[in-house]
């Protein structure tokens, strides 16, 4: 292992053994090919002119019952929205790792920021740094986020006022295919959560975890990935690789509107439980 006390805790040549995983716990199937039935979305046909296209609508619900799962293009976020959030984040986090005298304890101010050493499994820490915070009602939450980097603040709630509009849109188009009134969700669909995960290079990605197998309580996760790979998602009963697609979004159908659904129709609108895990990427938000 290097010795070399300027360094970053991933810069390593293998990784230590608190970050090994016993082997019933280590990602399957990295070297699967890229799943291509999660099915990708183009939003751009439900604005078509005098009444939009019905389709986007039909194969929203057909992947929501089938998977919970599924990625949207053409959504209509500017592409440099998106890169600049990226970037203010990558400073970010590279600012934590610069500065030794940042606890990975929750932050006073309004936002969360932890460390690779603060998250554990049965002792075994994840592969991963993350910051989150509540963004609802954007004006109220926006001063407590962090201020350095000096852009954070404007470029991350820039980035929110989007994604507010992408997940209306989506579970508008949820109500319309169900039936249900517009607006159904409207009080529960505010943004309430921002996390951001930035998954550090690792010398050997098939003994760690970035992230445990888990599913979303929310009603739904707007999850962009950067291009980078390493999102598995339970298919069948087998881990299968996402795949990153340039300027997609994930959409993950969370428990809260399972629930909600089933509720409402009777009918278990997952098909199956979907969990889904992280191993090695770059930054997600
Ligand atoms: O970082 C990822 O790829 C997934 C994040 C996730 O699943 C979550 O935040 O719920
Ligand atoms: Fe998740």
């Amino acid at each position: 292992m290097k010795e070399d006390k300027g360094a970053r805790w991933f810069e390593l040549e293998c990784v230590p053994k608190e970050y090994i995983f016993p082997k019933e716990y280590r990602p399957q199937n990295l070297d699967s090919p890229v799943c291509d039935s999660i099915p990708v979305i183009s939003l751009a046909k439900s604005k078509a002119e005098n009444g939009h296209s019905s389709q986007p609508v039909e194969e929203i619900l057909k992947a929501s019952q089938e998977l919970g799962f599924f990625q949207v293009i053409n959504h209509g976020i500017p592409e440099k929205t998106v890169t600049d959030a990226m970037n203010v984040l990558k400073e970010f986090f590279d600012m934590q790792a610069k500065d030794t005298t940042i606890e990975t304890v929750p932050h006073k101010k309004g936002y969360i920021y932890t460390n690779s050493t603060y998250f554990a499994k049965d002792g075994v820490h994840l592969w991963r740094e993350n910051v989150k915070h509540p963004c609802h009602p954007l004006e109220e939450c926006i001063h407590l986020w962090p201020d350095t980097p000096t852009r954070y603040q404007e470029v991350i709630a820039a980035y929110m006022v989007e994604i507010q509009k992408l997940s209306t849109r989506i579970l508008e188009m949820i109500c319309e295919g169900l039936g249900l009134e517009q607006g159904y969700f409207k009080d529960t669909s505010e943004v309430q959560f921002f996390s951001s995960n930035f998954y550090p290079p690792c010398p050997d990605p098939s003994l760690t975890l970035g992230l445990l197998p888990h599913i979303d309580p929310s009603l739904i996760t707007i999850l962009y990935q950067g291009g980078s790979t390493g999102l598995q998602v339970m298919k069948d009963g087998q881990w299968v690789n996402v795949g990153a697609i340039p300027n997609a979004f994930v959409v993950n159908i969370g428990n809260q509107l399972e629930v909600c659904l089933l509720l409402i129709f009777h009918i278990s609108f997952l098909r199956t439980k979907t969990f889904k895990m992280a191993i090695q990427l770059k930054c997600c938000i």
